[in-house]
């Protein structure tokens, strides 16, 4: 499901056109697709008519869920496809990248899809080659690695080890890790959360009344999802905590889904106990009708069964959870109608949080809204921010937030 919230959300989302030549390491593509998609990178495969011979183009179409493009007229939808191909790439990492593919870019020679595509683009190159070791030592290669590399070409080194013709030496392809690395830095993408657990509570939450009705807020879930998408880019492994909204999961994120209070309390509680850093950007009901009718309340009817709503509390799930803290770092959020700032202050103490972020709502602010305007609260400083979008801001508060790591 997509929609107008998803499109805005997805504009920051960065495509790298993967190119997949004729090498025995061809399988190690798939998994260098999987890491980029968990980093929430949108990836796009080429492949050589060489490469197709290893590893088939259903498999990166079925891992992509893109169109897999291989032969220069293959494409009947898209009459110039190499230059689509070259205007979507943000960079263009080859990899495994043969001899072959490597003396071809380095020449500007291009009689493929994925060679003229190299030609036609003008997103960064970035190249891992694989190759027999007589082949990468042959003076060939290295010349015209060299050529590439002047032409501000970023090579990722093969290794030195086992090669599938049973020699040893250098041209094993790097590690995925390494190449998937390799490629966030070159799309500018920071790994500052790699290794850290994040969980993010996100949305409403709804308080049935009976089985069509219940009580709930006008929360969007825009600021804990663009959280969520930002935490994942930057490697954290990520949890969401999400009330009903009507946003995409972002990519690589672990979501549950919750309805009440009551499950988001239990969902966030198991989340907390192992995350690094816990934000509570959902908007959880303060009450529920104490009991939800077992049937649709009918009008009109003696003794008025729409009558009176009887509510009580839920659990406050910042406040115990932030009590119950050891490790973790406790980002808050207040969304107040009035004295923002000094509300804020207070809940700092009161929900032992390491930071406040608080909003000013009513009035058409903030909720469902792209942008917002906010203050860091903190025992420390507060600090008022200008108006940016969620996407900017989803950013500021963790660069905020990895302050107070241990
Ligand atoms: C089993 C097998 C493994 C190969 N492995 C490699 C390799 O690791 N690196 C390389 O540069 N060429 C390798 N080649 C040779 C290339 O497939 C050949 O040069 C081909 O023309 C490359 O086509 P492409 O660059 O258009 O994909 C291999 C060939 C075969 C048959
Ligand atoms: C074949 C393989 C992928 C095996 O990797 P592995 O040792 O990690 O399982 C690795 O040796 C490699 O990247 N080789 C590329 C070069 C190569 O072996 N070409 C074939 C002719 S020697
Ligand atoms: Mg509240």
């Amino acid at each position: 499901m997509t929609n107008a919230n998803d499109a805005a959300a997805n504009a920051a989302q960065k495509t790298v056109l993967l190119g997949v030549t004729g090498c025995i390491a061809a399988y190690k593509s798939c998994e260098i697709v999987r890491g980029l998609q968990k980093a929430g990178v949108r990836v796009k495969v080429v492949m050589t008519e060489h490469a197709a011979e290893f590893v088939g183009p259903t498999t990166f179409r079925a891992l992509t869920h893109e169109t897999v493009a291989v032969g220069l007229f293959d494409d009947p939808s898209d009459p110039i496809h190499h230059v689509s191909l070259a205007q979507e790439a943000d960079v263009f990492l080859i990899a495994p990248c043969t001899a072959n593919v490597i003396a071809k870019i380095a020449n500007g020679i291009a009689d493929d899809l994925l060679t003229t595509t190299a030609l036609a683009t003008t997103a960064p190159l970035v190249i891992a080659p694989a190759m027999n070791v007589n082949m990468y030592e042959n003076g060939a290669t290295r010349y015209n690695i060299g050529k590439l590399h002047i032409r501000g070409a970023r090579f990722i080194d093969a290794g030195d080890g086992y090669l599938a013709c049973g020699d040893v030496g250098k041209g094993r392809l790097a590690e995925v890790d390494d190449i998937v690395s390799a490629t966030l830095d070159e799309l500018g993408v920071k790994r500052d959360l790699a290794g850290r657990r994040v969980m993010i509570t996100a949305g409403p939450t709804v308080e049935p009344i009976d089985p069509v009705r219940y009580i709930s807020n006008h929360s969007s879930g825009k600021t804990g999802y663009a959280i969520a998408r930002a935490a994942a880019l930057r490697g954290a492994d990520v949890t969401l905590v999400s009330g009903p909204v009507s946003l995409s999961a972002p990519q690589g994120v672990h979501m549950v889904h919750v309805r009440t209070a009551r499950d988001m309390f239990t969902a966030a509680e198991e989340a907390f106990e192992d995350a690094d850093i816990a934000i509570f950007a959902a908007a959880v009901a303060d009450m529920r009708p104490r009991e939800a009718a077992a049937h649709k309340l009918k009008k009109g009817v003696a003794d008025a069964e729409l009558g009176t709503i009887d509510l009580v509390e839920n659990p406050d799930i910042l406040a115990t959870l932030g009590a119950r803290k050891r490790h973790q770092v406790v980002v808050g959020f207040a969304a107040e109608t009035n004295d923002v700032v000094a509300n804020a202050e207070k809940k700092l103490v009161s929900k032992h949080a390491d930071l406040v972020v608080a909003n000013e709502v009513g009035g058409g602010r903030a909720f469902g809204a792209d942008d917002n305007v906010v203050w860091f609260v903190d025992d420390e400083d507060i600090e008022e921010l200008p108006r940016m979008s969620k996407t900017r801001l989803a950013d500021e508060i963790l660069d905020k937030a990895i302050q107070f790591l241990a």
